[in-house]
């Protein structure tokens, strides 16, 4: 068998993965980098940016919606099959482009999962590797549901793929992906089922707001199963038929398509991790502050299969680069939790950042709490729109900004400015001092804190 040697081996050529493997490159370390997927990750090419491309039609559709009869006569007629190829303008060239910059760098390309053989080698492609680092950033995958007819499950991937919008659909799972997708085919035209294991959808996100968005969506025409137990999908004809209980009766629903949004875990099944001694658990594999396997030094975890992220692009970036700096100037960045925002992206988005109102309550003394809609302001009234709302948590000691909750139209940009007066732990005297344009979303924040 060959054999060969690098300084770093990458397992996973996603944000954080690339991001380490260049890092490393570019300070002349010889690297490689293993995919068993095509090149560029989870995010460029069957996640958040096609995502967007295709969500932005849905939008558009319901915006127009809501303006009809006043000034909007005839609703835009969206061509399926055009805003395909669209997308795929964006994602055909990921894999290929992502190839040639790593090449350019004289990063060394294997396109098979490697599989560890002891704490220090790897097989991959018939060869023996060795390495003096590994770094493993091979993200999440669709967590398998183990019930009879699992087979008929479809995930994320097939719904950015859809040739056409099916008449009906089922999601299992009301989080980040089911919310967002079972958003953006029930605005065009899908008939939406979602069925949780929980009583309410996007448990991490503020109640208040959840709420609201769970009602505009039924008006949309989502129907919602909470407290369900999904217990097999069966293949009729055309259609495929979904066995679930509810306070312990038995029920079926049909649909043409059935979702698996029922959350994603670590992709680690392949790389034989006991073999190697590296310790992981249900949230990924256990490392550091340094990003280090704490069972294998030689190992580094980032993005979303470390435990020590969030699954979101933002943070398997910093991760990646700083596993980068760590390899090459050894162990000199500790990982720290930045202040993480995050959006879903439903009709309205609902957007957040910092603590939610019970971790605030628990964490300060005293907490003022900003909490209310602006369906009748400006903005919301100018586009028709029956939902704004928003809860701001306010630390009364210090009068600084600790938490930020949104459901607007355009939540996901003015998330955004709380997080920069949250970094810059502004107090609200200070924050309603800035001068915004107007009109304009940004405008409202001040608005939100009055009291
Ligand atoms: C539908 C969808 C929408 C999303 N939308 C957003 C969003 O709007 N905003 C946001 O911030 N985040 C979003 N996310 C999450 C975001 O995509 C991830 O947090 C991000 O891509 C993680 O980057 P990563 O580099 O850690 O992992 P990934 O991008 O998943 O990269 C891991 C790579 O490792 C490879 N791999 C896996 N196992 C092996 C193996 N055994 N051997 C070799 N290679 C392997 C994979 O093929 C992949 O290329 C979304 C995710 C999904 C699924
Ligand atoms: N806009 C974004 O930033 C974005 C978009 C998509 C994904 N992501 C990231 O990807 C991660 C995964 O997203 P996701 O939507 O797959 O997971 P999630 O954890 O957000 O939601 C999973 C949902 O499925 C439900 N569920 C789990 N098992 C179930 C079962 N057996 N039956 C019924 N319901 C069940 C859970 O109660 C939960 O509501 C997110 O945590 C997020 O960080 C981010």
């Amino acid at each position: 068998m060959k054999s060969k040697h690098y300084n770093v081996f990458v397992i996973g050529s996603g944000i954080a993965g690339q991001t380490a493997a260049i890092a490393c490159a570019e300070k002349g370390l010889s690297v490689a980098i293993s995919d068993n997927r095509e090149f560029g990750g989870t995010c460029a090419n069957r996640g958040c940016d096609p995502k967007k491309v295709l969500i932005q039609f849905s939008d558009l559709l319901e915006q127009t919606q809501r303006l009809k009869g006043l000034g909007v006569s005839k609703l835009p007629e969206i061509d399926w099959k055009a805003v395909q190829n669209f997308k795929s303008q964006f994602v055909d060239a990921i894999p290929k482009n992502t190839e040639t910059n790593l090449k350019d760098l004289n990063i060394d390309l294997y396109h098979q999962s490697p599989e560890f053989v002891n704490e220090n080698e790897i097989l991959v492609e018939g060869k023996s590797i060795t390495a003096d680092y590994f770094v493993i950033a091979t993200g999440n995958i669709p967590r398998e549901l183990p019930i009879p007819g699992n087979e008929y499950l479809e995930t994320s991937d097939a719904i950015l793929d859809l040739e056409a919008i099916p008449k009906s659909a089922s999601f299992i799972g009301s989080g980040y992906i089911g919310m967002e997708f079972a958003t953006m085919l029930s605005i065009l035209g899908c008939k939406i089922t979602v069925f949780d294991y929980n009583s309410s959808a996007l448990s991490h996100f503020d109640p208040f707001l959840v709420a609201q968005l769970q009602l505009k969506m039924e008006e949309l025409g989502v129907t919602f199963v909470f407290n369900a137990e999904v217990t097999a999908i069966e293949k009729l004809n055309k259609n495929l038929r979904l066995h679930y209980t509810l306070s312990g009766k038995k029920h079926t629903h049909k649909s043409r398509n059935v979702f698996n949004t029922a959350g994603r875990v670590p992709s680690i099944g392949m790389l034989n991790l006991e073999s190697a001694n590296i310790d992981y658990d249900d949230s990924g594999i256990i490392v550091n502050a340094h990003l280090q396997s704490k069972t294998n030094a030689r190992v580094y975890a980032c993005g979303d299969v470390s435990n020590a992220s969030l699954p979101l692009t933002p943070l398997s970036g910093l991760q990646g680069s700083i596993v980068g700096k760590n390899i090459t100037y050894g162990n000199v960045k500790a990982f720290q939790f930045p202040i993480v925002p995050s959006t879903v992206f439903t009709q309205p988005n609902i957007a957040s950042v910092g603590l939610s109102e019970d971790d605030a309550k628990k964490r300060y003394k005293d907490i003022i709490v900003y909490k209310g809609n602006l369906s009748h302001g400006y903005n919301a009234k100018k586009e028709n729109a029956a939902v704004y709302a928003y809860k701001i948590l306010v630390n009364k000691r210090t009068e600084t900004i600790v938490g930020a909750h949104l459901l607007s139209a355009e939540a996901n940009e003015t998330i955004n400015i709380f997080v920069m007066a949250m970094a810059q732990e502004m107090t609200v005297s200070e924050f309603k001092r800035l001068i915004f344009t107007y009109p304009s979303y940004s405008i409202d924040l001040k608005y939100m804190l009055k009291n």
